[in-house]
């Protein structure tokens, strides 16, 4: 039963409800009349309000179409920010931010400088006319506009200066020419000279010289007498989308280092000093490339990707995007998103991004794209290749000690209010907080415990109601922070026979590994534990065939295989382990267990062995070094072939170690094994 009148019902419809929806589409009709549009979306728009005209606004059909025009209408198309590249406020800002990182500094400023080059070079003109006056009033019109220009009294003429040397930007030709006419030249000089672009002006406009103009490569055609406004504003618009794209192009930035480093702070730092919108996207776990690309409209509950919804909530079509840890992305039965990046970071294909949802292209060309990652090796080759990869390496302890005091401290003091008492650390109590409160390759840890103490702090400040704070000594950090949270592991426990102190480099940074070989009774079998790859596991076998074939100069009863088995174990068996670099350390391990001869658990070693006891180089040194620093180590022995690779490293990171480079197996034992 109803409580109205037909009449009644139709009433309420028609005075409440519908008209609601009327509204809706005459308030789309005024913003779509109010709004600039490239002209593909302008059709689509008016495609898509012709079809809400046609549908019951009450179905779901309607309020998504309004959804998506909606969309449309509030991405911005022509919006951007104009460039700061003065690079000496670059410079200011980035120190401001980040202590050290003078090769990442140094690297960007690089970068910038490119982009501030292209952005104030002249552009290259070539006016071709058969008429005189023609030809010389367009000559005295665009130099005075600031641009380089030259003159072509005819095709051939114009096509020789191409060809002879000079490249031009933009070409403003004449149709109808003796020797060769204007459809010729365009044709030709597509060839010679894709990246000119050309713009046809005529007094025998025609629909089909148009097309046939079109066709041949010309990008714009305008008609005789020419109105100079309209002509310099096609120029205009023609030399803008060239300089974008050449600013664009060039490699991505991939900044790769440790967590902690500075990556993703710095690249903040780079919008900033730019002047443009930072968005951050996180890549970790992404699998489904619709997360990238959007779902397609007929998909209910569809969405762009999160490309064009951060440009729509930036409101610019040029921010710098960071596509944070690239290689964490993954990949299964919903698609690559890898390969959707690849489209992505392309600037001869990203100026037309397709997403699936908009169905409009987006020009993704003045996007500022920096990446980060820890591990590049996990990088797809394709896309790798797309980067130009900058490294970020772990902080030493003196590092740190500088950040801490100057960029840490005053930050976590200011977001705990603590700016009036102004709170003081002593270097030694710093220094305690680093080594045994935090075990880590960059910052983070750092200012977790630093954020920490503040918080204390003010609460201090607010119970005793006091204004001045005592200088934080060392015991004032146990009394804060608790007990120590780290011990240096190599120097806090005793030499071991068959345990090696080895040097792993992993995405987290340098780090050090206790590797660990056992002797039984069995059958000549090498156990291998710890999750090890191929290439580790041959390098076990490579070590005890050496030294199977070596026993007796090594002092070891040669039949010692006979009725044994011998078991290598790397610990931390949960993570998976490869790479050569740890077959010196195991070769030590088993001379050590063999001869029952204990190794100096503070002497760490590094270097890949070949079956017949040589030593080979091996990457991440500056890493693997801080390792040993952090955990206590006072002697590293790594390969004779990174000699080169140490001397690039600063006092900080090799002055506090005795460094030993070995050409061989046999020339490590007298260091690593301790006397009898
Ligand atoms: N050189 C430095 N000088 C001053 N502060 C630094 C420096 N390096 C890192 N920091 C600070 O350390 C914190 C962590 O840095 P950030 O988030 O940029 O690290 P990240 O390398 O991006 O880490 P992840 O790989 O985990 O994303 C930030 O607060 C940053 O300001």
């Amino acid at each position: 039963m109803s409580f109205f009148s037909k009449k009644e019902t139709e009433t309420k419809l028609s005075g409440a409800e519908r008209p609601v929806s009327s509204r809706q589409l005459d308030d789309l009709k005024t913003r779509v009349a109010n709004t600039d549009l490239p002209l593909s979306v302008a059709r689509q728009v008016t495609s898509e309000m012709e079809h809400l005209g046609k549908i019951d606004p009450f179905v779901a059909e309607f309020s998504i179409g309004v959804t998506y025009v909606e969309l449309l209408l509030s991405l911005p198309w022509f919006k951007e920010t104009k460039d700061d590249l003065d690079l000496n406020r670059a410079e200011t800002i980035m120190a401001s931010h980040h202590y050290g990182l003078d090769a990442v500094k140094t690297r960007i400023l690089e970068y910038l400088a490119a982009k501030s080059l292209k952005n104030h070079q002249k552009s290259r003109i070539l006016i071709v006319d058969d008429e005189e006056v023609a030809r010389n009033n367009l000559h005295l019109y665009f130099t005075g506009m600031g641009h380089t220009v030259r003159v072509a009294v005819n095709g051939v003429d114009a096509l020789q200066q191409v060809e002879e040397n000079d490249h031009f930007d933009v070409m403003i030709t004449d149709l109808k020419m003796d020797k060769m006419d204007g459809l010729t030249l365009i044709d030709r000089i597509s060839k010679a000279s894709p990246e000119t672009s050309v713009i046809m002006v005529t007094g025998y406009a025609t629909v089909a010289n148009a097309v046939d103009a079109m066709r041949k490569g010309a990008t714009h055609y305008l008609s005789k007498p020419v109105q100079l406004d309209k002509l310099k504003e096609t120029v205009e618009e023609v030399l803008q989308k060239q300089k974008k794209l050449q600013i664009s192009q060039g490699p991505v930035l991939c900044f790769a280092g440790p967590p902690g480093t500075g990556k993703t702070s710095i690249g903040q730092a780079v919008a900033t000093s730019l002047g443009r919108k930072f968005i951050r996207i996180s890549m970790g776990g992404l699998r489904d490339e619709a997360e990238i690309r959007g779902h397609r409209r007929t998909y209910v509950g569809a969405m762009p990707g999160r490309i064009i919804s951060e440009i729509k909530r930036a409101g610019v079509n040029n921010p710098c995007i960071m596509l944070d840890e690239i290689d964490k992305i993954g990949q299964d039965f919903r698609g690559d998103p890898a390969s959707v990046l690849l489209e992505v970071l392309d600037p001869e294909q990203n100026g037309s991004f397709s997403d699936q949802y908009l169905d409009v292209p987006f020009d993704l060309s003045g996007v500022l794209f920096i990446a980060t990652a820890n591990d590049i090796s996990k990088l797809p080759g394709p896309l790798l290749d797309r980067l130009e990869v900058i490294d970020f390496s772990s902080y030493s302890l003196e590092e740190k000690l500088v950040i801490a005091r100057k960029y840490l401290l005053p930050k976590q003091v200011a977001a705990n209010g603590l700016g009036e008492s102004n709170p003081q650390i002593s270097d030694k109590a710093f220094e305690k907080l680093i080594i045994e409160y935090t075990q880590e390759s960059g910052v983070r840890g750092l200012t977790r415990e630093i954020g920490t103490i503040c918080r204390k702090l003010a609460l201090q400040v607010i119970q005793k109601n006091a204004t001045v704070l005592p200088e934080i000594d060392e015991s004032s950090i146990t009394s804060l922070l608790g007990p120590r949270k780290y011990r240096q592991e190599a120097a806090d426990g005793e030499d071991r026979v068959g345990v090696v102190t080895s040097l792993v480099w992993t995405r987290f940074g340098g780090g050090i590994m206790f590797i660990e070989a056992l002797r039984m009774q069995g059958n000549t079998n090498l156990i291998l534990t710890g999750s090890l790859g191929e290439v580790l596991r041959e390098s076990a076998q490579t070590a005890l065939s050496y030294i199977r074939s070596n026993a007796k100069q090594l002092g070891i009863d040669p039949d010692f295989y006979e009725h044994s088995d011998i078991h290598v174990h790397l610990p931390a068996g949960a993570v998976s382990k490869d790479g050569p670099s740890a077959g010196l350390a195991i070769g030590i391990s088993l001379i050590s267990l063999l001869t029952g001869r204990p190794v100096c658990r503070t002497v760490s070693i590094t270097g890949e062995m070949t079956l017949t006891g040589y030593v080979l180089p091996v990457g991440g040194i500056r890493e693997k070094l801080l390792a040993a620093l952090r955990s206590g180590c006072t002697k590293v022995v790594l390969p004779a072939e990174n000699r080169e690779d140490v001397a690039s490293l600063s006092d900080d990171v090799t002055g506090h170690l005795e460094l030993v480079y070995v050409e061989t197996l046999d020339d490590a034992i007298p260091h690593l094994l301790c006397a009898q």
